[in-house]
């Protein structure tokens, strides 16, 4: 049984913790962040994993035959960041889109923090993401301003958002580079869906070396800002926001 997040395919977490840097204060966030998630206190038919974002429970179904239908830790840190930065990442009314969304928690919350979401994965990973994101913003969200669809990185992307008519103020993604062969697919679609205003939040997992080389090239099309760094979770979140020559800073260009 799985007591712990921690405690899913624990040979991925596997990471070379060389950074030092304020480890009371890395201790002492991840406490907080990893204190949103509780369990259940009676089982019942149904298994489900508890948090509590804006001070509502939400409840998340997984299922540990797929990745995208498991509730990767990294959801949480961005999820708390959302919500402990609310103020500075006004989401209110903001269009947003969920790369790789898996089991809609960073939906959900982006959600209830007053974003009009669009959440997106892979065809299989749809049916649970839909679920978990009905469930938990049904009575608490206006539903029409909230979309599950499909994006497979890298396919169709300019046919299914036009940049014309799709403009995202924001791209979360949580947790989705690790060793798979669609990490070129996925540095495209970054770059296709943000735009000149809009600002990428990124909560990376560090594994293996392929998450590494990814920063790397990252960097190279994106100006980077590190929000997090959390060692004790092998986690960092990123701002990030396009670098083409002229390009400014959203959050300035905002002010
Ligand atoms: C490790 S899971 C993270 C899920 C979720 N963001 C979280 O943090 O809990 C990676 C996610 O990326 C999605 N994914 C993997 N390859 C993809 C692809 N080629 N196109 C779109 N989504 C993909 C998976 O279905 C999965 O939901």
């Amino acid at each position: 049984m799985i007591t712990h997040l921690l405690d899913l395919q624990p040979e991925l977490f596997v990471f070379p913790v060389d950074v030092c840097t304020g480890a009371a204060a890395d201790a002492e966030l991840a406490e907080a962040i990893l204190s949103h998630q509780f369990h259940p206190s009676v089982l019942g038919p149904e298994s489900w994993e508890g948090y509590v974002f804006s001070d509502l429970e939400i409840r998340i179904k997984e299922s540990t035959d797929l990745y995208g239908a498991v509730l990767w830790p990294s959801a949480i840190v961005l999820c708390h960041f959302l919500e402990t930065n609310r103020d500075e990442y006004n989401l209110m009314d903001k269009n947003v889109i969920e790369l790789g969304a898996g089991t809609g928690l960073v939906t959900i919350v982006a959600s209830l923090l007053g974003a009009k979401v669009t959440s997106t994965d892979l065809p299989d990973v749809l049916g649970n993401l839909l679920y978990n994101v009905a469930r938990n913003t049904k009575d608490r969200c206006n539903c029409f301003r909230l979309q599950v669809t499909e994006l497979v990185w890298g396919q169709g992307v300019d046919k299914r958002f036009p940049r014309a008519t799709h403009c995202f103020d924001y791209i979360l993604a949580a947790d989705v580079v690790y060793a798979h062969p669609y990490l070129q697919e996925l540095m495209d679609t970054f770059d296709y869906l943000c735009q000149g205003n809009t600002q990428i939040l990124w909560a990376m997992r560090f594994r293996l070396d392929p998450e590494n080389s990814f920063v790397d090239r990252f960097r190279q099309r994106f100006h980077v800002e590190e929000l997090y760094n959390l060692p004790s979770l092998s986690i960092k979140l990123y701002r990030a926001w396009r670098k083409d020559k002229g390009s400014k800073d959203p959050k300035d260009a905002a002010e």
